[in-house]
């Protein structure tokens, strides 16, 4: 059914198709994407407009001799296909099966891991000076989104190897997309070129202007060398900034043409110092509902590729935010959201539409949003910086040096905290309690259900001491049937004896099923405010308990679990305690609840682990 496609076994087979052959190979791509990816789910927007880019970059470039650094990782999936892991997509971003990222473990034509953004070019950047210092010869090339341009760590990369001159190639691949539409000045300026008279006139002609270049090889390079200051504005007067900042800008060029592209990267080739190829592409490309809709396209679940998405309107943790905080500001006219390009994913899109001057979507740079949350704090406003727990990571001095030291009454929500599932190792959200509990001055919250997250947004609101944290999972949002929350202590949900299982989060879920496997009763506690513990009422619940097991789908070193133990310590509490939740390692991707099996952190598993404690 895919007559090229399916005799890649690797890029020296790319090699040996004829034009003509790689435009079908291109459209197979397409066909392939489209079919293997609405079976498992996964990243299909931005695959679909790489796949000529893809195809060029494996006809120019000698992989894995030449090294490709893929920024983010998600539009990794043509490279996949054409280093001979064609196979292996029906498992895509299944447990055990093909990652959703680049990942070295998993192929030599990977080298470098990323599922974060902006990190491609410092990555080349590293290994350039390895290979010089090493005396090897060969390219490295990073493929950078605008989305991911705008990172803070792209430009700190770029600063640099501005002045260092390394060999680094960058393709810059431009979509005018980031989930959603892109954002920011880099942003404006990239459509500054894209709309630029002479590269519309270009996409026409892009044949006619480079039949009068030189011929590749030698002659092109001295030309660079001679010419540096009309090669800079060599297909439109633009590219200033790259230029003037010490890289050489080619472009822009159209990303769907694959003679263009092939001899741009040639071209590139020559360039012996860091060199920017500026590439237009759609996002979406081929496939028309994609095309429409790239940013519901961008990552998907399982879907009829018939038929178009349609709009999830699910209940999640993330809609309930977005819900709740409509709410709150619709009474509170100083509260403001703050997003990091994540409107959608976390559930801010509706606010966005409604209060579109209190809504401040950043680009990808969460440092700058937790930093401004911090200066619109201290002038006596309410912001809200809804993040992932992966992506706060990024901002952690910025909690520290502008929010914990100064006291500034931020509110962090932090969505996909806990195992997120298929993304994998990069993407779980199970460091947040230790990165924040040992912060001064940080409150953290952790909501059992719905209603609690409802509630601890309405608290946070009318809080002003401080900072404060609230970590919610991924996921369909559910109620547990308890008495409304009227404060944050400790929740003494479940009575028992001899046992009793202190959890947080959506792990009370779980806590209150295991109680349900014993003929004996089990206690369960729901620990929905992590710091500072409220232990004066958490003593009084454990006095009654023999032994103490703390569940969390978070790191045990660090975690909740730890919390609870130095409460104990400090008040000279002499029980059984045990951690349940991630050991020294990164976990996996798979479906949360083949993930949480594995670990030991689903029913069956904890249940077991509690028996086996109380049998001794
Ligand atoms: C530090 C960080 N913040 C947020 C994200 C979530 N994220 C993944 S892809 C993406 C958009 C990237 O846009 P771009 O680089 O232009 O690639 P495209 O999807 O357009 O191909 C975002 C915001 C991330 N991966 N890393
Ligand atoms: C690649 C990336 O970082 C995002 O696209 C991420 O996969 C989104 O995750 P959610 O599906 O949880 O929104
Ligand atoms: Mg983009």
């Amino acid at each position: 059914m895919f007559k090229y496609l399916s005799e890649i076994t690797g890029p020296q087979d790319i090699k040996k198709l004829s034009s003509e052959e790689l435009t079908v190979l291109a459209y197979e791509i397409r066909n392939f994407l489209v079919q293997s990816v609405s079976k498992t789910g996964g990243h299909l927007a931005s695959n679909l407009g790489v796949v000529e880019l893809t195809i060029a970059l494996h006809t120019v470039f000698n992989s894995p001799q030449d090294k490709f650094i893929w920024d983010v990782g998600h539009q990794a999936y043509v490279h996949k296909l054409l280093t001979g892991r064609m196979t292996s997509f029906e498992t895509l971003r299944q447990y055990k099966g093909l990652s959703g990222f680049p990942k070295r473990h998993e192929s030599e034509h990977d080298h470098f891991d990323t599922g974060h953004s902006s990190t491609s070019i410092s990555g080349a950047v590293g290994m350039a000076i390895a290979r010089d210092l090493k005396g090897e010869k060969h390219d490295i090339i990073s493929i950078i989104g605008d989305g991911a341009l705008t990172g803070g760590m792209a430009f700190e990369a770029i600063n640099f190897l501005g002045h260092s001159k390394h060999n680094v190639k960058i393709i810059l691949n431009d979509n005018e997309m980031s989930i959603s539409q892109n954002v920011g000045g880099m942003s404006i300026a990239l459509n500054g070129l894209r709309t630029s008279e002479n590269y519309t006139k270009l996409k026409g002609t892009t044949k006619s202007r480079l039949m009068r270049l030189p011929s590749l090889g030698e002659p092109i390079v001295s030309l660079i060398s001679k010419l540096k200051d009309s090669f800079k504005y060599f297909v439109v007067d633009g590219g200033v900034f790259f230029e003037e900042i010490g890289l050489t800008y080619i472009g822009p060029i159209n990303g769907h043409d694959l003679k263009s592209l092939t001899k741009h990267m040639e071209m590139m080739k020559q360039v012996d110092g860091p060199v920017l190829l500026h590439v237009i592409t759609q996002k979406g490309k081929g496939y028309k509902f994609a095309e429409d809709a790239p940013n519901k396209y961008h990552g998907v679940g399982k879907f009829d590729p018939f038929t178009s998405l349609g709009a999830s309107g699910k209940l999640d943790f993330s809609k309930v935010f977005g819900d709740t905080l409509i709410e709150i500001a619709s009474k509170d006219s100083r509260v403001v959201a703050i997003s990091a390009a994540m409107i959608d994913g976390t559930g801010l899109s509706e606010f966005a539409t409604l209060y579109p001057d209190r809504t401040f979507d950043v680009a990808i740079a969460e440092q700058h949003a937790v930093t401004m949350a911090a200066g619109i704090a201290l002038q006596g406003l309410k912001p809200f910086v809804a993040l992932y727990s992966t992506f706060l990571q990024r901002a952690y001095d910025q909690v520290v040096h502008d929010i914990c030291i100064q006291k500034a009454p931020v509110v962090l929500c932090i969505d996909r905290a806990g195992l997120v599932g298929n993304d994998g190792e990069t993407h779980h959200g199970v460091f947040d309690i230790s990165y924040l509990s040992h912060l001064p001055n940080m409150m953290i919250l952790s909501p059992k259900d719905s209603i609690e997250l409802n509630f601890m947004l309405k608290y946070a609101a009318n809080y002003s001491e401080g900072p404060i944290a609230i970590r919610y999972p991924r996921g369909g949002a559910y109620e547990i049937p308890t008495r409304l929350p009227e404060s944050l202590a400790p929740e003494h949900l479940v009575s028992g004896e001899k046992t009793v299982i202190i959890a947080t989060g959506k792990m009370v879920k779980t806590a209150i099923e295991v109680s349900k496997q014993f003929d004996h009763p089990i206690g369960v506690v729901n620990l929905r405010k992590i710091k500072p513990i409220d232990k004066k009422e958490l003593l009084e619940i454990i006095k009654q308990y023999d032994q103490i097991i703390t569940l969390e789908d978070h790191m045990i070193s660090g975690g909740m679990g730890e919390c609870v133990a130095r409460v104990l310590r400090k008040n000279h509490i002499d029980k059984s305690i045990y951690h349940l939740g991630i050991d020294d390692e990164f976990v996996e991707q798979g479906d949360m609840d083949e993930l949480l099996a594995s670990i030991g952190l689903d029913v069956k598993g904890v249940e077991k682990f509690i028996r086996e404690v109380e049998n001794g």
